[in-house]
């Protein structure tokens, strides 16, 4: 089956990055979405990062009713930080009988360089791209094995959320009912 790989810190998952996955499974090959939860972003600083184990409890309350997302947590028992290279690797190990795209963010295909082995990656597997306002471009665009999605652009971001829930302000809307209640009861991102 063809599977559509979203890697991502979702500190916490929103709205943005369920449109996101569901555009990418209704307009790629991809049979399914998996969120792959990233305990620590090689090139991000862990400022305001929650525990790994939350968020992944928030990514399985915003999925929880679409068969065609799961959540995994194989990035947990991996080195860290979390190079994505490898984890494909151990991925299409241990299940051959997959083929493993990439989802990302137009701003991280402008730093795509910067990842370890980006060159394996995009060789062996390729990467779709949703446009994000504001990313630099990217002279990887064109190549062959990146398809970027025409979609409307979605300014919402994580940071713009935690911002939001220390001042003490409503997320709803950004984030799913069920994420919301989740952070309020475990008392995240104040
Ligand atoms: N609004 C968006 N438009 C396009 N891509 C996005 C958007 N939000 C997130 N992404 C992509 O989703 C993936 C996971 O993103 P991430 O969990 O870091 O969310 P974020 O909103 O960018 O977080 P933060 O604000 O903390 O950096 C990345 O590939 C990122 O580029
Ligand atoms: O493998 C790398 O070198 C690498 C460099 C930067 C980011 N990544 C991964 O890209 C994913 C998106 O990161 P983020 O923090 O923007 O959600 C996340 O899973 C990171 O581990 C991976």
């Amino acid at each position: 089956m063809d599977i559509g790989l979203y890697f991502g810190s979702f500190n916490p998952i929103h709205v943005g990055h369920l449109i996101i996955a569901n555009t990418m499974l209704e307009n790629t090959e991809i049979e399914e979405v998996w969120f792959v939860v990233s305990p620590q972003n090689p090139l991000k600083k862990r400022s305001n990062l929650e525990h790994e184990f939350d968020r992944f409890d928030l990514v399985q309350a915003a999925i929880h009713d679409n068969y065609h997302f799961k959540a995994t947590d194989v990035e947990f028992h991996m080195p860290k930080p979390s190079y994505t290279v490898d984890t494909l690797a151990y991925l299409t190990d241990k299940l051959p009988q997959h083929k493993f795209k990439l989802i990302i963010g137009e701003d991280n295909l402008a730093s795509f360089p910067k990842w370890k082995n980006f060159n394996v990656i995009l060789e062996n597997h390729g990467l779709l791209v949703y446009p994000r306002p504001q990313s630099n471009p990217s002279g990887l665009k064109d190549h062959p094995n990146v398809k970027i999605v025409d979609a409307p652009l979605l300014d919402i971001s994580a940071t713009f959320i935690r911002k939001q829930i220390k001042m003490g302000k409503s997320v709803k809307y950004l984030i799913p009912d069920s994420v919301n209640e989740m952070i309020e009861r475990k008392k995240l991102y104040l």
